[in-house]
């Protein structure tokens, strides 16, 4: 029968869908950012359109270059703001709520069973809550600002398990890493990537987010783990609407199956430039370190910060670390239970949450030639200032390294 995938576009089209079939499917949650959502509503403008389809299912959060930088991105940014007020929606968060990809979830938006699609390549965040969740361009918004729907080919499936579990000193990010090490940029163009086994259910939900956040990393359409007390746990007092949790059958299709120790895997980080390029971190170790940087969509989340706390507490940071908490919720959290007071009195310097330097415009470029630990999701050539040279790597490992000014294992801090 169907796989997770093959369920929520049979659900969303409104009849059988199957792998390879084009459907027309209802989005149940539609997301653009700042940095995005102006050229959707220049297109959804240039299509004639008066009204969206349905001001409560757009998500609008203002986190990439927020506060804005130039005056150019903040007229921008006011044009938003004035489309929002006109189509009346409901959902906008304001420069310092967070970024995109934590906002969502944390507001519940992100729901087992539902069809989420976001101007943003890393939308495929929410499958680690069961949704098929996926990034789109901003045409594609448009069209779905307009009607709500979009044409999707369903994708084929992977059945990724990870038996046993993670050592104690390894994370969600060097399970990820490791796996997109194994799969290749290129090895899950388009595919649904099922995640299972113990170690993926021993993940916390901020670990699945890690891990879901990256599958784009891989090439794939969106990552999924499967929903379980966890989620429904999280989702408790969140959840905007009621959700159907989907499971794969057992007879369902898969195109390629594979099974990973969770034992074999170590510390890793990718290397520059590109996120494939992944070697266990004893491999880089003492590699010169100008630069760390922990937050973004992928690793700002409570827990990472409270590991980077755990790493510092009582210690003082050699190179500058900036540490970007993902929401503004989370920044809270932090403050509430001390983690922000060790982190500061260890020399970090926080920035307002959102995207931060993750993608090269503010707060934290990097100069010429210049190294960085960051525990985002992308390393390419230029991400992060034209000639920097970005290290991916676990919230441990980054501040291990923030510690001694090189790149260090953070089993021997
Ligand atoms: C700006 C946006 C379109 C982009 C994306 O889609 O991923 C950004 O979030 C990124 O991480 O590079
Ligand atoms: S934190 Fe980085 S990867 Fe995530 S949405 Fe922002 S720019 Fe993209």
């Amino acid at each position: 029968m169907g796989t997770i995938s093959e369920k929520i576009f049979s659900r969303a089209a409104g009849k059988e869908a199957k792998a390879n079939d084009f459907v027309l499917a209802d989005v149940d949650y539609a997301m653009a950012h700042d940095g995005t959502s102006i050229l959707a509503v220049n297109a959804f403008k240039e299509m004639e359109m008066e009204k969206v389809w349905d001001p409560s299912k757009i998500v609008i959060p203002f986190d990439h270059i927020a506060p804005a930088n130039t005056e150019t991105s903040a007229t921008l940014q006011k044009e938003i703001r004035e489309w929002v007020r006109e189509q009346g929606i409901p959902n906008f968060y304001e420069i310092g709520e967070g970024i995109c990809h934590q906002v969502l979830p944390e507001n519940g938006f992100a729901l087992p069973g539902k069809l989420l699609v976001g101007a943003d390549s890393h939308s495929c965040t929410y499958g680690a809550f069961g949704a098929f969740a996926t990034g789109v361009g901003a045409t594609d918004m448009a069209e779905i600002f307009a009607t709500g729907k979009l044409w999707f080919k369903v994708p084929e499936s992977f059945r990724m398990t990870v038996e046993g579990s993670l050592d104690k000193h390894v994370y969600a990010k060097d399970l990820t890493l490791y796996l997109i090490g194994k799969t290749g940029i290129a090895g899950a163009t388009y595919k649904a990537v099922e995640f299972y086994g113990q170690a993926i259910s021993e993940l916390s939900v901020a670990g699945r987010m890690t891990l879901c956040n990256m599958a784009i990393e891989m090439g794939a359409k969106t990552g999924i783990v499967p929903p379980d007390e966890k989620t429904f746990d999280f989702l408790k007092n969140r959840a905007v609407a009621p959700y159907e949790p989907v499971y794969s059958d057992p007879d369902a299709s898969y195109l390629k199956e594979f099974v990973y120790d969770a034992g074999d895997i170590e510390p890793h980080v990718a290397c520059p430039h590109q996120v494939d390029n992944v070697k266990p971190v004893g491999e880089v170790e003492g590699t010169h370190v100008d630069q760390v940087f922990i937050g973004t969509c992928t690793n700002g989340r409570l827990e990472d910060l409270e590991v980077a706390a755990s790493v510092l507490k009582g210690k003082k940071v050699a190179v500058r670390t900036i540490i970007i908490p993902a929401s503004r919720s989370t920044l809270l959290a932090a403050i509430e239970n001390g983690t922000m007071e060790i982190l500061l009195k260890a020399g970090v310097t926080p920035a307002t949450p959102g995207c931060g330097p993750c993608l090269g415009a503010h707060q934290g470029v990097l100069g010429e030639g210049e190294v960085c630990v960051s525990t985002a999701n992308r390393n390419f050539k230029g991400r992060m200032g034209k000639d920097g040279f970005i290290y991916l790597a676990s919230p441990a490992t980054a501040a291990a390294s923030a510690l001694t000014g090189e790149i260090t294992d953070p089993r021997k801090i």
